[in-house]
């Protein structure tokens, strides 16, 4: 049973660290507390514990705009964060999860804010039938957690343009996410932001528990932790290397012939690839498959091996430039 609740208050925007501080808290939780912690990142995709990053994101949109791709331990889709988006983590240990008990706390927030919102069949949050608020769940060694998103004021704009499907034909296993129609709560609200929300879960939270709230003790952080896990979140090989196989396949039509190139990948990088063209140039497939293998399925290492190849340099740039518009 719930006797103490603390509360945390992010105070960075960077994405690896907010998942290093919320994986530190979810042990840090003792018997009998709920830690609530309520964070933000900056322009940022965060891809569930088993998707494909290529699947998911527009990757090269992202970097593009200077945003950062982050891969979470909880399952589940694909969501946009930026600084209007409020995200939250309920950790407790695990005989004291309720997870209908922490969505009582949103939607009494949402009360609190006069806005009327409702828990969907999927455990989403909707408010006049459009997703403010998608969960997700991780629960190990005794501990768990509940942690979702608030959109309060995010850029729906940005949102859609990255989530969107990529043009690249993907096959392989993992978990896909499930679009939705989203609504900002500053929309149904005008003028609300993330402060407002922010004390409106910590109101909230006490009205449901019947608890005061603590703040989250300094003496509690364990400075060394947080750095390895912070540098475990951000490794390239957590964020794109995931075990998952995969296979692509794009064409394009240019003014010297058609290529339709085929990628194997398997923990990030091109384990096989077969290029076809009906090119004048008949030794192009081979060249451009036999330098692609071996290499890591982002634009600018591909770019990177066809400018070693002795090609025409307007063959090269105009293969560099499909490898990075198709949203590798
Ligand atoms: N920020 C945000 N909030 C709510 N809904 C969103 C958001 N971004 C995208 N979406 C919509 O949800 C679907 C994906 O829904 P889907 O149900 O597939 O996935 C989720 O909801 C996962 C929630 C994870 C929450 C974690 C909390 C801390 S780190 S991330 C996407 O295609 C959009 O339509």
């Amino acid at each position: 049973m719930i006797q103490r609740i603390t509360c945390y208050l992010g105070t960075g925007t960077e994405p690896y660290e907010n998942l290093a501080v919320e994986r530190f808290l979810m042990e840090a939780v003792e018997e009998g507390e709920l830690i609530l912690y309520l964070w933000q990142n900056r322009r940022t995709v965060v891809i569930g514990r088993n998707q494909n990053p290529w699947r998911e994101c527009r990757l090269t949109e992202l970097q593009r705009d200077g945003g950062s791709l982050a891969r979470r331990l909880s399952g589940g889709g694909a969501v946009y964060h930026d600084l209007g988006n409020l995200n939250f983590t309920f950790c407790v240990q695990g005989m004291d999860y309720d997870l209908r008990r922490q969505q009582s706390v949103i939607l009494e927030a949402c009360h609190l804010l006069g806005i009327g919102a409702e828990l969907s069949g999927r455990n989403d949050l909707l408010a006049e039938g459009r997703k403010f608020s998608g969960n997700s769940f991780y629960n190990h060694n005794g501990y768990a957690f509940h942690n979702g998103t608030l959109l309060v004021d995010a850029d729906l704009e940005c949102l859609g343009k990255y989530l969107s499907p990529s043009r690249m034909k993907l096959e392989g296993k993992g978990v896909d996410s499930v679009r939705s129609r989203v609504v900002n709560l500053a929309e149904l609200h005008p003028g609300l932001t993330v402060e407002h929300m922010c004390r409106a879960m910590t109101k909230a939270l006490e009205s449901i528990y019947q608890l005061p709230s603590e703040t989250f003790s300094a003496e509690r952080w364990n400075q060394k932790t947080l750095e390895q896990l912070r540098t475990d979140f951000a490794r390239w090989e957590w964020i794109y290397g995931k075990r998952l196989a995969f296979t692509a396949s794009f064409t394009k039509r240019f003014s010297w012939g058609e290529v339709t190139l085929e990628c194997l990948v398997r923990d990030g990088v091109l384990l096989e690839s077969r290029a076809y063209t009906d090119a004048m140039d008949a030794a192009l497939g081979t060249i451009l498959s036999d330098a692609l293998r071996g290499c890591r399925f982002v634009p600018e290492e591909l770019c990177g091996c066809i400018r070693r190849l002795p090609l025409e340099h307007t063959v090269v740039e105009e293969l560099c430039a499909w490898v990075t518009e198709e949203e590798i």
